[in-house]
């Protein structure tokens, strides 16, 4: 498949000097983001840098108090969260969000706005997340961590979606497990579904962006291509705190 130069990308949504106070606390201070359609964007930063909240906020959940977010050509700074859904962001959480007494098919089922499900849209999903097939009439309560999240991000991709923001799917995960989520999410990027995705690993994910954002103290502190990132050892020791032995 046809990889297109992801500098020749237009954006697809952008983040503006956008802040965020959660009650009294100034949680964003000012985070400019530009996430390019078709392209696989990652936001790494330390626990707390505020990644969670940037994705919440894209959504509504969090109002921004001040900057703009953009996605599509429309302001969806101040739109409520079932609008933002609508016209084709879909959010999966850290906490994967699977309704455990439900079989898998009763999960993806749900997901699916108009009530029906697409066969050929299930069995394109499927060809990323071979298990969700095997235990198509399992309760997902009775799935592995990592099958779990991979019916949270099918139930996501149920129908087209423009956008996909996901928050660290790998968390609490065995890296063999990992290993066959990020196989997945490369199978999804070749498929040019343009997402976001939070992570913490950066080994994960170094040979998986096109473009990468990393936060730190409520701001984005360096933006840049994936592939300039993973080969500069010196900003991410620099940005990252990695060290040479991190990268085996
Ligand atoms: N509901 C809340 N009330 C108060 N403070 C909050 C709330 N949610 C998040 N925060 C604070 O906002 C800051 C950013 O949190 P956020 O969850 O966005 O970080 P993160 O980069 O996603 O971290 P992690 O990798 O640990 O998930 C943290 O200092 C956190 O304590």
């Amino acid at each position: 498949m046809e990889h297109p130069n992801p500098n020749t990308r237009e954006p697809l949504l952008t983040l503006s000097g956008v802040h965020t106070h959660i009650g009294q606390y100034h949680i964003l201070q000012g985070v400019d983001l530009v996430v390019l359609r078709g392209g696989m964007s990652i936001l790494l930063g330390r626990n707390g840098a505020g990644k969670t909240t940037t994705l919440r906020t894209i959504m509504g959940l969090w109002k921004a108090s001040a900057g703009s977010i953009m996605f599509d050509g429309r302001d969806i700074t101040k739109m409520a969260t079932p609008d933002i859904a609508r016209l084709g962001i879909a959010y999966v959480p850290e906490s994967m969000a699977v309704f455990s007494d439900l079989t898998v098919r009763e999960n993806l089922y749900l997901a699916a706005r108009n009530g029906a499900l697409d066969e050929a849209r299930v069995d394109w999903i499927c060809g990323f997340f071979p298990a969700l097939k095997k235990f198509w009439n399992y309760p997902a309560g009775n799935l592995s961590g990592g099958q779990k999240q991979m019916v949270a991000i099918a139930r996501a991709i149920v129908e087209p979606r423009k956008l996909l923001l996901v928050d660290e799917p790998t968390k609490g995960l065995a890296p063999a497990i990992v290993q066959s989520l990020m196989a997945a999410f490369r199978e999804l990027k070749d498929t040019n579904t343009t997402i976001l995705l939070v992570e913490q690993n950066f080994n994960f994910v170094r040979t998986l962006g096109d473009t990468v954002g990393v936060m730190d103290d409520g701001r984005v502190v360096h933006a840049g291509s994936m592939p300039a990132l993973a080969n500069d050892e010196e900003l991410q020791q620099r940005l990252l705190g990695l060290s040479l032995d991190s990268h085996q």
